[in-house]
């Protein structure tokens, strides 16, 4: 029987994975493919699944590697999507890449490589790893549109030390570019988007099939009932959208925001204005840190940090509370700033770790409280 692979590279049949795999096998690496199907159902999501899976296997045979599927919605469910609805059960917008990456990618996907005789995993993620003073460090990715170092910060020294990111170093420009020079059947493919491995669809739709709709009143920050929500689940903080309030009488000609959720009394509340006073905080307490280093850098530090994806980093200064919870001090006041959400922090162009947003100092307890 053939040697196992040493590094088994996840396949998702996107351009990625493709140069990841098409890297590795030309540096003459012993390499092989695994691709992982997380979801089950008979929706739109299965077809997208086994077209991504024909394309993983169609990438391994033209670069004459040995190829896997599993499938791990087991895991998912259990790891992943039962905690993500708890969250939104509870008012708060988790993230569920942060989760995913945790628990399947770098958990069970790390698990099974092992299983079949492999020491390291490499993922087509935009990230990069090095080592330094005798520590894995988490690096942000090279291409800054692309740095996906944000839904990796709970990766450990355990998981930085058999990960590799092959393309983390690469613009995607150039990763596609190499792509179409390979001729590999995957160069052109779109982006994968949408929620890790459910795929894009109609969120609310399908947020509806497990958290059924109770529609109650959106509210404005000083009382006055303005419309019916759907139920507060399916609105973030910030947003705009789907609101359907138009023009109120007696009020300014201005978009509506929602500033809060008051679950218990199935409240949303709205404001005029994008950066109304109930949605900007200064500081925010985080729970469930986790350190790539293995712990923080000090009790006390000063940093960057990002409280979503796609946000410019904001300096400011972290104090642990001993508890493993954070007290996060921003120098300027942010927007939207969102419980479940992940604050992540950098040190230039390393991630640090991070932590689980788990409330902010918006001023929405002047807001009204009850059902009445
Ligand atoms: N179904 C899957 N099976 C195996 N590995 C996967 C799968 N989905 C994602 N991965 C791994 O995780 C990496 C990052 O996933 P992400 O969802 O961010 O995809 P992406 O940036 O669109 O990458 P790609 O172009 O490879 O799909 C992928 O490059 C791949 O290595």
């Amino acid at each position: 029987m053939a040697a196992p692979a040493e590094t088994l590279i996840g396949m998702s049949g996107g351009v990625d994975s493709s140069v990841c795999a098409l890297l590795l096998v030309q540096a003459g690496e012993s390499v092989a493919g695994l691709f992982m199907q997380n979801w089950s159902d008979d929706g739109s999501g299965e077809c997208r699944a086994e077209d991504d899976r024909r394309d993983a296997l169609a990438i391994c045979g033209r670069l004459g590697i040995p190829f896997h599927a599993r499938d791990f919605s087991k895991a998912y469910w259990d790891g992943v999507f039962e905690h993500f609805l708890a969250e939104y059960r509870a008012g708060r917008t988790p993230n569920p890449d942060v989760l995913c990456n945790r628990e399947i990618k770098f958990k069970t996907f790390l698990d099974e490589a092992r299983a079949l005789g492999a020491t390291r995993i490499a993922t087509g993620h935009y990230a990069r790893i090095d080592r330094r003073g005798g520590l894995w460090r988490l690096l942000r990715g090279a291409d800054p549109g692309k740095d996906q170092s944000y839904f990796l910060h709970q990766l450990g020294q355990e998981q930085l030390a058999a990960t590799r990111f092959p393309i983390g170093h690469l613009p995607k420009a150039e990763v596609r570019r190499m792509a179409r020079e390979a001729g590999l059947p995957t160069a052109a493919k779109k982006d994968s988007t949408g929620i890790c491995f459910i795929g894009e669809r109609d969120f609310r739709s399908f947020l509806a099939q497990y958290l059924p709709a109770r529609r109650g009143e959106i509210r404005s920050v000083d009382g006055q009932a303005l419309g019916e929500h759907e139920g507060v689940f399916y609105y973030t903080l910030g947003q705009r959208e789907g609101l359907a309030l138009g023009g109120v009488k007696g009020r300014p000609q201005a978009p509506w925001y929602v500033v809060d959720k008051d679950v218990a009394g199935n409240i949303l509340y709205v404001d005029q204005g994008s950066e109304s006073r109930f949605l900007m905080s200064s500081r925010l307490v985080a729970i469930e840190a986790s350190w790539t280093a293995g712990q923080a850098p000090a009790d006390v530090f000063e940093c960057t940090a990002k409280t979503r994806y796609r946000q410019a980093d904001e300096p400011c200064r972290v104090e642990m509370d001993g508890d493993g919870r954070l007290a996060v001090r921003f120098e300027r006041p942010q927007r939207a700033v969102t419980p479940g959400q992940s604050v992540v922090f950098y040190a230039g162009v390393e991630c640090l770790g991070g932590a689980v947003i788990e409330s902010t100092d918006a001023p929405v307890d002047e807001l009204e409280r009850g059902s009445g």
